[in-house]
């Protein structure tokens, strides 16, 4: 877009703005590749990327920075290079690390602007989250599903941030579903990804993360089972590379397990027991079959293919252990192979394995394909989804860089409901969150300064804090109650030097509500400067108490009328369960009992579609004589 239409759309004083901001863009992926092209083309100064990740392949479809000349290059710096052609005048900075280093500290945030997150892990988000909220930087969140996507605009204090609503944990499956009474095809695909193949090639079975083998008074015998089981499929690779090894495994899998298995007689009263694959039959059958090739993965294979997939991958990969196994060194560990979707090998070797149980379990077959997306726990990524996310980031930045709050929102894009666009007003801090429900401060420390310094020089006469804290340098604790050796010890013995972050709590819940927790950003100082006290601590007023019984809270109306930290004029309501749409850690905000999003009369609903014609001041109607009409609505 030119720069004058840029202006006339935006206004002199917001391109202005956009000109001299400093702006961090956290992930160079399927959003961020979209988001760095807005943001150079929008005309934002200076762009700082940073991301840990070398371009893959698979990459390339979507993420459209990047070209096959590219693959296995810093996808930061490639990224920069290329958006550098959009706009040479824009000043462009990349970093291939994780932001979770710290040498990215909390004064490394203050000097951005605003920064935007497109990641794709729920601990980066948090990490990033709690340094934006720490320097007090607008934090612009974004993730996407498939068709949905979300834009969340996090101000520390006055918005909910990423943590105030929890996200649901990575789904589980219980051990017995998996090993004993499977009823759908991810049952055996899990069972085959995260019981078989790591028993079989290598890995234990503490590292399925997602078996929960918690031990229950009903599960225990079977938890028992499995353990002599694990300790049988032991035995049984020292088979691995003999002519007998194939047989061995499907024998003990597909017969003696499931005679095993058809023998508990009370696990299918209601249900039809498994039947066994006997393995000179499958032989018989499939004698003149031929093992599916790869450019067969989009139709699901007969139980014959299967057989001869499951033959075929395991000799493949019981070679690939051997080679690994012959190559090291006696006190080498035992070579793990592990699933990985990409790995043709572990996929076919999933996929068949899968199937046949599948088959003994009177279930439907599971493509090589679907298999894939299923044991990856895909949702395949769509370029116009990110594309249309990357947009609403901008727009969502220029109400922060406006100053304009109240009418920033956290957009919703889907395909399931009437609308693809719907919107709802910000709000304020969740009370009972611990990541952004914190008071801050700035300490100023000498060289010399002790955690005594800290203790009783400031935090008891100063704060009125008792014995009964305790303080924190990231999760290591260097003070407590029962800490007193680490009394005289010298901050900078733990590490706490210019630009640290401390955090203390306060434990004292005898008399009334603890404080919440104070988190100390650190400065130095020179021992020879005043004022002479070795630390001194900025904090404004008083640290406020935990709430007890704060519950969820409004939308964000008005942002003037936002209650302090202190105050409970909220709402009752019940807390807000969060629908992840998957590996993007996002959550859709309903609360329990509704199908739809909250529309309780608080929120502002809009579709992008509708509000053309409206005279809202955040819509902005551009006449350009070149390029057609252009809009920007929220
Ligand atoms: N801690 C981190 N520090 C820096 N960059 C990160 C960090 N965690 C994730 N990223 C980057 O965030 C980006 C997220 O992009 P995206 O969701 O498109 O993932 P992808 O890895 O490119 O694609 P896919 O997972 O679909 O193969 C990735 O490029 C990833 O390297
Ligand atoms: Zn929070």
């Amino acid at each position: 877009m030119r720069a004058s239409t840029i202006k006339r759309s935006l206004g002199a004083e917001l391109t202005h703005k956009i000109k001299e901001s400093r702006v961090l863009l956290v992930g160079a992926g399927g959003i961020g590749c979209e988001l760095l092209k807005n943001l150079v083309l929008t005309g934002f100064g200076e762009v700082h990327i940073i991301d840990l990740d070398t371009i893959d392949l698979s990459n390339l479809n979507r993420q459209f920075l990047f070209r096959h000349e590219h693959i296995k290059k810093p996808k930061a710096l490639v990224a920069k290079e290329v958006a550098h052609n959009f706009q040479p005048t824009a000043k462009l900075e990349a970093y291939h690390a994780n932001i979770m280093d710290s040498q990215f500290s909390v004064g490394w945030f203050k000097s951005f602007d605003v920064v935007f997150n497109a990641l794709d892990n729920l601990a980066a988000r948090r990490h990033v989250n709690s340094m934006c909220l720490s320097a007090g930087v607008p934090l612009i969140e974004s993730g996407t599903t498939g068709f949905n996507g979300q834009v969340q605009v996090i101000k520390g204090g006055e918005t909910e941030c990423y943590d105030c609503n929890p996200k649901a944990t990575p789904k589980t499956f219980a051990i017995c579903t998996i090993r004993t009474t499977p009823t759908q095809p991810i049952h055996c695909i899990v069972w085959a990804k995260s019981y078989l193949l790591p028993h079989l090639l290598g890995a234990s079975e503490e590292e399925a993360a997602e078996l929960d083998t918690t031990e229950s008074s009903e599960n225990a015998d079977e938890i028992a089972n499995l353990r002599k089981e694990a300790q049988t499929l032991k035995e049984v690779r020292k088979a691995m590379g003999t002519d007998q090894f194939f047989e061995t495994v499907f024998r003990m899998v597909f017969e003696a397990d499931i005679e095993r298995l058809r023998a508990m007689e009370d696990a299918w009263r209601n249900r039809e027991p498994p039947r066994v694959l006997a393995f000179k039959d499958l032989l018989e059958r499939s004698q003149s079959t031929v093992v599916p090739s790869s450019s067969a993965d989009q139709r699901s294979w007969t139980v014959e293919e299967n057989f001869m997939m499951f033959k075929d991958s395991l000799t493949r990969l019981s070679k690939r252990y051997k080679e690994i196994q012959d190559r090291a060194s006696p006190e080498d560990p035992e070579p793990i192979l592990t699933f990985d979707k990409d790995d043709e090998d572990t996929l076919d070797f999933v996929t068949a394995t899968a199937n046949l149980r599948a088959e003994a379990f009177h279930m439907s077959l599971t493509s090589k394909f679907d298999t894939k997306q299923m044991a990856g726990n895909i949702i395949p990524a769509i370029a116009t989804t990110n594309a249309m996310t990357a947009s609403l980031c901008v727009l969502q930045s220029f109400k922060v860089l406006r100053n304009d709050l109240s009418s920033a929102k956290t957009v919703f894009l889907e395909r399931s409901g009437q609308r693809a666009i719907n919107s709802e007003a910000l709000r304020p801090p969740n009370k009972k969150c611990e990541v952004c429900n914190v008071a801050r401060g700035i300490l100023t420390i000498t060289p010399n300064a002790t955690v005594e310094n800290l203790v009783q020089g400031v935090l008891q006469p100063d704060l009125g804090y008792t014995d009964e804290l305790c303080i924190r340098v990231g999760q290591e604790i260097i003070y407590g109650p029962d800490m007193e050796e680490n009394i005289s010890m010298k901050l900078s013995e733990f590490g706490i030097k210019h630009d640290t972050t401390l955090t203390v709590v306060d434990e004292d819940d005898r008399e009334q509500d603890p404080r919440i927790n104070l988190e100390c950003w650190v400065t130095e100082r020179n021992e020879s400067e005043p004022p002479s006290k070795p630390i001194t601590l900025e904090v404004k007023g008083e640290i406020p108490r935990m709430p007890a019984l704060a519950k969820v809270d409004a939308p964000l109306a008005d942002y003037a009328d936002v209650p302090t930290a202190t105050e409970s004029t909220l709402p009752d309501e019940e807390a807000p369960v969060i629908v992840t749409d998957g590996a993007n850690g996002l959550g859709k905000r309903k609360r329990e009992g509704e199908e739809e999003p909250v529309t309780n009369g608080h929120v502002d609903k809009k579709v992008a579609g509708e509000s053309l014609q409206t005279t809202n001041d955040a819509v902005v109607v551009v006449d350009d004589d070149e390029n057609g009409a252009i809009v920007i609505d929220d």
